[in-house]
Parts: C-alpha cells; sequence; structure tokens
C-alpha cells in the first residue's frame, strides 16, 4: 500500500539503499586533509564533502544557525553534531554519486556516534594524515584563505580539540582495523602516493 511504502522512505532512506562508500579523512588543522582530497577526487572518482567547508557556506547563506556556527568555529569549538550532519546528507543525497570522502568528520565521539545512529553507516575506512603540530602550525599560518579561525590563538584551541575529542575517535577506528595513517609531514606528491596505495588501482579512474 502507497501509505506503507511512504513511511518508510524516511530521511536515511536514500543514504542506505544507495550503501554507499563512505571514507572518513581525518588529521589535525593542517595536515593537508582538503589538499590531498581534491587529488582523491581527480584520480578516483570520490565527492569530497569537507565538514568545514559545509559549515562555512551555511554561514555565508545567511541560515539562522549562521551566527551560532560562526562564533563556534571563531572558537575552533565543534558545531552541535545535528547540524553538521544534516549539511553532510542534504550534499550527500544532491551528489548523485556513491562514493564520498568525509574531511573533517567525525571531530569528536558525538559526531561519531550520532552520524552512525542517523545514517546506520559506517565508514569503508578510515584515512589518517599524520602531522606533527609544528608543521601543521606552519602551514596554517600560512594558508590565506581569509579564514577567521587561522590566528595562533585560535589554532592553540584547534590543536587542543584535536588531541581532546579528535584522536579518541581516531583510537576508535584504529581499534576495529579500520585506519589508514599516513605520514602526512612530508611534500604533497609524497603523501599522495601513500593515499593512491590506500585508495588502490583497482578503483582508480581509467
Ligand atoms: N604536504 C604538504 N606540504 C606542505 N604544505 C602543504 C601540504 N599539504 C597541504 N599543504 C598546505 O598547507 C595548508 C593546509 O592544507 P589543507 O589541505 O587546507 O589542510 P587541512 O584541510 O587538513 O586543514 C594549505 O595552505 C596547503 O596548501
Ligand atoms: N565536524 C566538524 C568539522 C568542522 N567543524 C568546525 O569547523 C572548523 C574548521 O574545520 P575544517 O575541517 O575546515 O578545518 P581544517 O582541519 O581543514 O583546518 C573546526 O575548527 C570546527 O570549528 C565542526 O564544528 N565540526
Ligand atoms: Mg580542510
Amino acid at each position: 500500500m502507497g501509505s506503507v511504502e511512504t513511511s518508510n522512505k524516511d530521511t536515511n532512506g536514500s543514504l542506505l539503499n544507495k550503501n554507499p562508500t563512505i571514507v572518513f579523512v581525518l588529521g589535525g588543522p593542517g595536515s593537508g586533509k582538503g589538499t590531498q582530497c581534491a587529488n582523491v577526487v581527480e584520480h578516483f572518482g570520490y565527492t569530497h564533502l569537507s565538514a568545514g567547508d559545509l559549515l562555512r557556506a551555511e554561514i555565508k547563506s545567511g541560515s539562522e544557525n549562521g551566527t551560532m556556527i560562526q562564533n563556534m568555529i571563531k572558537e575552533g569549538k565543534i558545531v552541535p553534531s545535528e547540524v553538521t550532519i544534516k549539511l553532510l546528507q542534504r550534499a550527500i543525497q544532491e551528489s548523485g554519486n556513491d562514493k564520498f570522502l568525509i574531511d573533517g568528520f567525525p571531530r569528536n565521539e558525538e559526531n561519531r556516534a550520532a552520524f552512525e545512529k542517523v545514517t546506520g553507516i559506517e565508514p569503508t575506512f578510515v584515512l589518517y594524515f599524520d602531522c606533527p603540530e609544528e608543521e601543521m602550525e606552519r602551514r596554517l599560518l600560512s594558508r590565506n584563505q581569509g579564514r577567521e579561525d587561522d590566528n595562533i590563538e585560535t589554532i592553540r584551541k584547534r590543536f587542543k580539540v584535536f588531541l581532546e575529542s579528535s584522536l579518541p575517535v581516531i583510537n576508535y577506528y584504529d581499534a576495529k582495523g579500520k585506519v589508514r595513517k599516513i605520514d602526512a609531514a612530508r611534500p604533497v606528491e609524497e603523501v599522495f602516493e601513500s593515499a593512491k596505495a590506500v585508495f588502490g588501482p583497482k578503483t582508480e579512474k581509467a
């Protein structure tokens, strides 16, 4: 009956039905997540969804959450997962693709548990760009994208949040054998060679 069919089509239905490949891309601020995601998109046909980019677009769009998001980003704090997950779900559904790099998410336990609960999806694997703080700090201070959080005061707060809230998520997935750790302190091309080896020749575009 039509009504039964309709009731089954909840907001997550289309996500579950497509059974997408989800790769979480994690690493400290400035470790090179965005840079390497662009390379992976080019070579392997994934759709890149940066949680930070989606949140910044939400501020620009004049959404009612905009001011709250802006204040949290300025302080290096993690936005409630409800907001971020809605943006990710919308982007996933609009993409038409079935393989995604989710960059900068999940950033804490709340992000992780909520995504799993709402979508029922576990990542295929987690790419972890491991980089020393001194190198990340140098990169962030010369990123020149006009970001309000790329100043030394906010950068220090973001490093603290990474250590206290994001690393435990990486450890959680590591215990499940899902983490592919890459030494991100090397030049972009070398880091990408390691990333390529993780994605493997099988999924490379012809
Ligand atoms: N391997 C690398 N070596 C040197 N600079 C890099 C490297 N990867 C990225 N960068 C630069 O560092 C800055 C931060 O990189 P980005 O990809 O935005 O990192 P994230 O998304 O993890 O914060 C950018 O200016 C980028 O051009
Ligand atoms: N899952 C996420 C991702 C980002 N953010 C916010 O967005 C900021 C910038 O995230 P980003 O991923 O663009 O930053 P980088 O690690 O790329 O430098 C974070 O410091 C958080 O304030 C969040 O609240 N929740
Ligand atoms: Mg980024």
